[in-house]
């Protein structure tokens, strides 16, 4: 008998009888297993290092986890960092594989981004468990919409956030600024009877960036007045602090798998999963969801309130009166109302149908008005707040940068004593003021750059495309890696990585910079879903350095301290930011 004809008899009569021979539910649980390893080995390798149209791509091998790939090393790791030192190592276009086999690519090149994020946006949008992330934290509005959805509810909003509408929104900075200001002060005082006169005294300026931007943006977007800076247990502020500190690594990672799971999103969106959220929080790995439910619900509240406010106060307000309220919220409540006077007398004057007679257009629901509570909290407060850290770190690393930036803030500000005989500068410069300043807009540009508050996104695509003249397969992953590219050497040059502000000085930006869309600096991504907070948030930015600079001198609070951005969707500093705080010396 041939070998072959042997092998076959020793399967017939040694495996197969035997498997005849077992009860048909230990048949069932071992095809079970088979298939379920069949699947297993399909996702993590056959597919992703045989099959896959992309496997050919430069990229990080597996890493040690068959499971996750370098999903730990990029959670773990300093933002945006891992995925630059591959840039630096393969080139891009790169691939990255994991967790569970999934294909995420990065393209860095002016032409892929301006295919993925401008001219097909609606072919490469979010993806679906991203939204579902940000529909929970941040509400169903901006961040979460696409297609033509997203171009009216944009193309509503878009006013509010206009120059006109930022310049009467300035002034609003000021008050919250100057408290800082007196608290940082005092604080100096009281530590100085101790340690004696010039010491100042090491405060977490992340903490005090996110107090004071909560504090401006419930002002400037919705007219309603927090003080978290005097007041710590402000019911939104105490929300939001724990909400952040829930964005760790191991949390965020658990949360983002979590959220993967089809249906889970869904759930932790309704009504039951809020009432039972105690029992939730009891299996181990859900004590973060129960958390996150509450802290939403928490801030849902505030928000409710804030919106029925606005509509209640737009309900006895004459929509045309300019005088009136300046805050954004105040602005998209009248712009709504103002819209739909001007169909009714369209309709009235036409005597048809609104329909009918072509004047249906877009209105915000009052659900949806509420999820814009939420998304500019969201998306307004912590952002910014990373962004004035990370330029008070830059600074204090910069002695030179920093006084440069005080001899040309100080003039908008006049000298006063306080009670304690300490000297203050006080001022509340106007939004072309700030504009004009050229070391100021440098530095926050340049700390932007260095240090994006959101350090990277994703795109997914719908459709099969070439990009960069490679064949993309529809359900693809993209990085968005803004770190990446903010500090690309072809581009910003040998110095990419370091703190240089004078290249941001009229004449001084690098020949390959790319403006229009912004490509070579991505800190608020490019095309139709670009941060339309943009503008606000550098101006507000700016409004705080100015009088903090012009007051105090910050550096390092220790010896050898170094940055710790957190891979977190936001990159803020895992300590909190320590620093020294003295005041300026006459
Ligand atoms: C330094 C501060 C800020 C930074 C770095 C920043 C960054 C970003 C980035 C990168 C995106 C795109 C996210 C993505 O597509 O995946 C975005 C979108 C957005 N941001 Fe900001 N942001 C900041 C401040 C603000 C402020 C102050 C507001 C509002 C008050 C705001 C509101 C929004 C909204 C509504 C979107 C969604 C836009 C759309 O899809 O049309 N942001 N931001």
């Amino acid at each position: 008998m041939s070998p072959i004809a042997c092998t076959l008899e020793f399967v017939n009569h040694h495996i197969v009888d035997n498997i005849q021979r077992l009860p048909t539910a230990v048949v069932g649980i071992l095809a079970g297993i088979g298939v379920f390893t069949a699947l297993v080995s399909y996702q993590l390798v056959l597919y992703p290092f045989f099959l896959s149209p992309l496997r050919k791509l430069p990229g990080p091998p597996l890493g040690p986890n068959l499971l996750i790939g370098r999903f730990g090393e990029i959670i773990r790791g300093e933002a945006g960092i891992p995925q630059r030192e591959w840039v630096k190592k393969y080139g891009t276009p790169l691939r990255v594989v994991g967790p569970i086999g999934l294909q995420r690519l990065i393209f860095t090149s002016p032409e892929a981004l301006q295919k993925i994020l401008v001219s097909g946006w609606t072919a490469n949008p979010r993806p679906k468990f991203m939204r579902d992330i940000l529909g929970i934290v941040a509400g169903y509005g901006l961040l979460t919409v696409t297609g033509n959805e997203h171009r009216q509810m944009r193309k509503a909003m878009n006013p509010a956030f206009s120059i006109p509408a930022l310049m009467a929104q300035v002034d609003m900075y000021h008050d919250a600024v100057d408290s800082l200001v007196d608290i940082l002060n005092d604080k100096i005082s009281t530590e100085e009877e101790k340690t004696g006169a010039g010491q100042g005294k090491v405060e977490l300026m992340y903490e005090w960036m996110s107090k004071v931007t909560l504090d401006i943006i419930c002002l400037s977007a919705f007219g309603y007045e927090t003080d978290s800076l005097h007041n710590p247990h402000n019911e939104l502020a105490e929300a939001y602090e724990e909400l952040i500190k829930l964005q760790t690594g191991g949390n965020l990672s658990r949360f983002i798998l979590i959220m993967s799971i089809p249906g889970v999103p869904r759930f932790f969106a309704s009504e039951w999963a809020w009432k039972h959220r105690n029992m939730i929080g009891k299996l181990p790995t859900l004590r973060s969801a129960e958390i996150l439910l509450d802290c939403m619900h928490r801030i849902k509240d505030v928000s409710t309130r804030i919106l029925a406010q606005k509509l209640q106060e737009a309900g006895g307000l004459d929509s045309a009166d300019t005088s009136t309220k300046k805050d954004i919220m105040s602005l998209l409540v009248r712009a709504r109302k103002a819209e739909e006077e001007a169909r009714e007398k369209e309709k009235a004057k036409l005597g048809m149908g609104v329909a009918a007679a072509g004047v249906e257009s877009y209105r915000m629901s009052d659900k949806e008005m509420m999820d814009q509570v939420l998304t500019f909290l969201g998306a307004g407060h912590e952002t910014t707040a990373s962004g004035l850290a990370w330029t008070l770190w830059l600074l204090a690393n910069d002695q030179e940068s920093q006084q440069k930036l005080r001899e040309e803030v100080s003039p908008l500000f006049e000298v006063s004593t306080t009670e304690n005989g300490s000297k203050i500068r006080r001022g509340r410069p106007g939004y072309r003021e700030l504009k004009d300043l050229l070391w100021l807009d440098a530095v926050v540009m340049e700390s932007l750059r260095l240090y994006p508050p959101v350090p990277m996104t994703f795109r997914q695509a719908a459709t099969n495309d070439y990009i960069d003249g490679i064949y993309v397969p529809k359900g693809t992953m993209f990085y968005i890696p803004i770190r990446v590219v903010n500090t690309l050497v072809d581009v910003w040059g040998e110095d990419a990585e370091e703190f240089r502000p004078s290249r941001w000085l009229p004449g001084h930006l690098p020949d390959k910079y790319n403006v229009n869309p912004s490509l070579s600096m991505m800190s608020f991504i490019a095309g139709p879903h670009a941060c339309i907070g943009k503008t606000m948030s550098i101006m507000e930015m700016k409004a705080v350095l100015a009088p903090l600079i012009a007051n105090f001198e910050f550096e390092p609070s220790y010896a050898g301290q170094n940055a710790m951005p957190t891979a977190a969707v936001t990159m803020k500093p895992a300590d909190d930011m320590p620093l020294r705080v003295r005041r300026v010396r006459a």
